[in-house]
């Protein structure tokens, strides 16, 4: 599956966030949103997930606009923190994911068995029964991506899904994430994690003041980054001059 993004525009009021934005993005890619704050990676996020209409331009998936294309796309947002005793097991939770036929349908065996498979891809299966309120962050946000993979999505968009998560729980949601990306289900996630973003993404996108530069970082030696990051830089601002440094290949639109 392919995004395309062709001449867009947008701005909240009256100024431009993206003027004549151009950008693409092929489901077999892990691609990770990396850049400051205020930079416009949810706004490029909710223009892709058609919940903002671009002033002007287009965004196609698959031929199709955001909105008629919305099945195809699974989104997780970031990490909600859920009441301890909220009534509802793991396994439910994932089967929500099925609820594209009505809120009170009855849940098939394929339905069940679907959402045991998603909670297996994201390593969580043995925690099917136990309260949703019961889990660690990391965990329930891995729940919650199995809870996108069981609507039958195509690609997968996160908004910073390791906000908040301790380092083992983000390598855990991250490994699940590449691993769902080698199963063909497209994976794009804001990061403000550079580390996660180039040891699992296979492209970084990196957004600062409405302009996105591509990195193709599939073959990037992490330590030849990670020293060029440290040795001639201080700033995650400076993330875009250590992956130039590394002569990954980039793409600016
Ligand atoms: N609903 C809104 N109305 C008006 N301006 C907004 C709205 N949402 C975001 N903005 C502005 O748009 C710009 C881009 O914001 P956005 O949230 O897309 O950035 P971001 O890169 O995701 O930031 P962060 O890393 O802090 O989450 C910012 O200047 C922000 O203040």
């Amino acid at each position: 599956m392919k995004i395309k993004i062709e001449n867009l525009s947008f701005g909240y009021d009256d100024g431009y966030i993206f003027e004549n934005l151009n950008f693409s993005y092929d489901s077999k890619d892990f691609l990770a949103i990396i850049g400051p704050n205020g930079g416009g990676k949810s706004t490029l996020l909710r223009l892709m997930l058609g919940i903002l209409e671009p002033k002007s331009g287009k965004i196609s998936i698959d031929s199709k606009s955001p909105k008629l294309a919305k099945e195809l796309i699974g989104y997780v947002p970031q990490y909600i923190p859920v009441n301890k005793s909220f009534p509802m097991s793991v396994l439910e939770v994932v089967l929500m994911g099925r609820l594209s036929g009505g809120l009170f349908k009855f849940y098939s065996k394929a339905d069940k068995n679907m959402a045991i498979q998603a909670l297996d891809m994201v390593g969580m299966r043995e925690f099917s029964s136990r309260g949703i309120g019961a889990l660690s962050g990391g965990q329930r946000q891995r729940v919650y991506i199995a809870r996108a993979l069981v609507s039958g999505a195509r690609i997968l968009m996160l908004d910073e899904p390791t906000a908040s998560i301790d380092t083992q729980g983000q390598a855990q949601i991250y490994t699940a994430l590449k691993e769902i990306n080698q199963a063909n289900v497209g994976v794009i996630a804001i990061s403000h994690d550079i580390n996660m973003a180039i040891n699992f993404a296979s492209k970084v996108a990196y957004i600062n003041s409405g302009s996105v530069v591509l990195h193709d970082i599939s073959n990037l030696d992490n330590r030849d980054f990670i020293s060029h990051l440290s040795k001639d830089h201080t700033h995650f601002c400076d993330v875009e001059l250590a992956l130039n440094s590394c002569g990954c290949a980039s793409h600016k639109d």
